[in-house]
């Protein structure tokens, strides 16, 4: 296959499901007299932080939805920030919750989760949404790894018998991943910083899923030919120019791109997905939150 058909359009990806979200939030709001709404509460001035919580509140409302957005100072208290996410639980016009991570080092990152209702967790970070992806229920998913699914059933069909390895083991990407590709019946294995050589490990995938936060830690040589690389790293390193930085992934993608079957750039891969499923999950909790059915299939 030529280079550039193997490459993933995540982007484009996105956009298309962005879509969908936007035809099916205009529905929403005519059967419900109402808008879904997202709540996004940042604590702290962390500069990347601030640019995923600006482009998340353009998305939501170019979605056709309403954003809601919370903007705390870094000192805020945990009892401050447990008593905002109490009032959001409480409020009607917000169906989805977002408290971004990392949050500052005083504040406690499980219990915060752990306040937000089950109902509203559209980061599905909340140890009953974790409970019920394990189980096979119905719940929210955690935006990234559902993201890098619909990418990999959009190129592969059918994972089933597939061998995956997911390198990292994050609440957050690394084991709601491996549970997604388990409930499609991969044989999947779980490596991370104390794994025996994760080269011959990722070797023997038809998938690989990498998300350590490793800027190009992956070689094409690790790489069995044909296999599909999912790169979720997002790291900023220094540029070709003085004081410019630039983003890379966890997989050298220049290396890698000649042997593998397909594989997600970054930028432009994994990234706008997440946002993308992070409105689809808001628009699926306004439905149930309204006790209006959705068709499921249509996103
Ligand atoms: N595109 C997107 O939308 C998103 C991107 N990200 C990015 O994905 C990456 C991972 O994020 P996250 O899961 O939160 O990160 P964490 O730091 O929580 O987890 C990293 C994982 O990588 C493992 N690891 C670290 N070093 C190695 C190594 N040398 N070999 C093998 N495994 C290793 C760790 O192992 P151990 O458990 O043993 O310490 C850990 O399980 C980051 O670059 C982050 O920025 C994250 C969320 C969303
Ligand atoms: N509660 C919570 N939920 C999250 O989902 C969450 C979080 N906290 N904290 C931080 C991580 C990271 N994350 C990203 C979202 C979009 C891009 C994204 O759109 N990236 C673009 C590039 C953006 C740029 O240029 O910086 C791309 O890859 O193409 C990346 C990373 C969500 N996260």
């Amino acid at each position: 296959m030529a280079d550039a058909d193997k490459r993933i359009d995540g982007k484009a990806f996105a956009e298309s499901l962005r879509a969908q979200v936007g035809d099916a939030a205009a529905a929403f709001e005519k059967l419900a007299g109402r808008k879904a709404g997202l709540a996004v509460v940042l604590v702290g001035e962390d500069p990347a932080s601030q640019v995923y919580v600006r482009s998340k509140g353009k998305q939501t409302l170019a979605s056709g939805m309403e954003s809601f957005e919370h903007k705390l100072p870094a000192d805020t208290s945990e009892a401050e920030l447990l008593a905002m996410v109490a009032r959001l639980n409480a409020d009607p016009a917000v169906d989805g919750i977002l408290v971004q991570l990392p949050l500052p080092d005083h504040i406690d990152e499980q219990k915060v989760i752990a306040a937000i209702s089950p109902d509203k967790d559209v980061d599905g970070f909340h140890v009953t949404n974790a409970g019920r992806l394990a189980v096979g229920q119905p719940g929210f998913v955690p935006c990234t790894p559902l993201g890098c699914l619909m990418l990999l059933k959009d190129r592969l069909g059918s994972l089933s018998g597939l061998d995956a390895v997911v390198i990292g083991r994050s609440n957050i990407v690394g084991k709601p991943m491996a549970q997604l590709l388990l409930a499609e019946s991969c044989t999947v294995t779980v490596a991370h910083s104390r794994t025996k050589d994760l080269a011959d490990v990722v070797r023997r995938a038809d998938i690989v899923v990498a998300a350590v936060g490793r800027p190009e830690m992956v070689k094409g040589g690790w790489i069995k030919p044909g296999a599909t690389v999912i790169d979720v790293g997002i790291n900023r390193v220094p540029g070709a120019e003085e004081g410019k930085t630039r983003l890379v992934g966890d997989v050298d993608y220049a290396d890698a791109l000649p042997v593998a079957g397909a594989i997600t750039p970054v930028p432009g891969g994994v990234g706008p997905m997440t946002i993308a499923v992070l409105l689809r999950n808001t628009l699926v909790a306004a439905h149930r939150n309204a006790g209006i059915a959705l068709d499921q299939t249509a996103l």
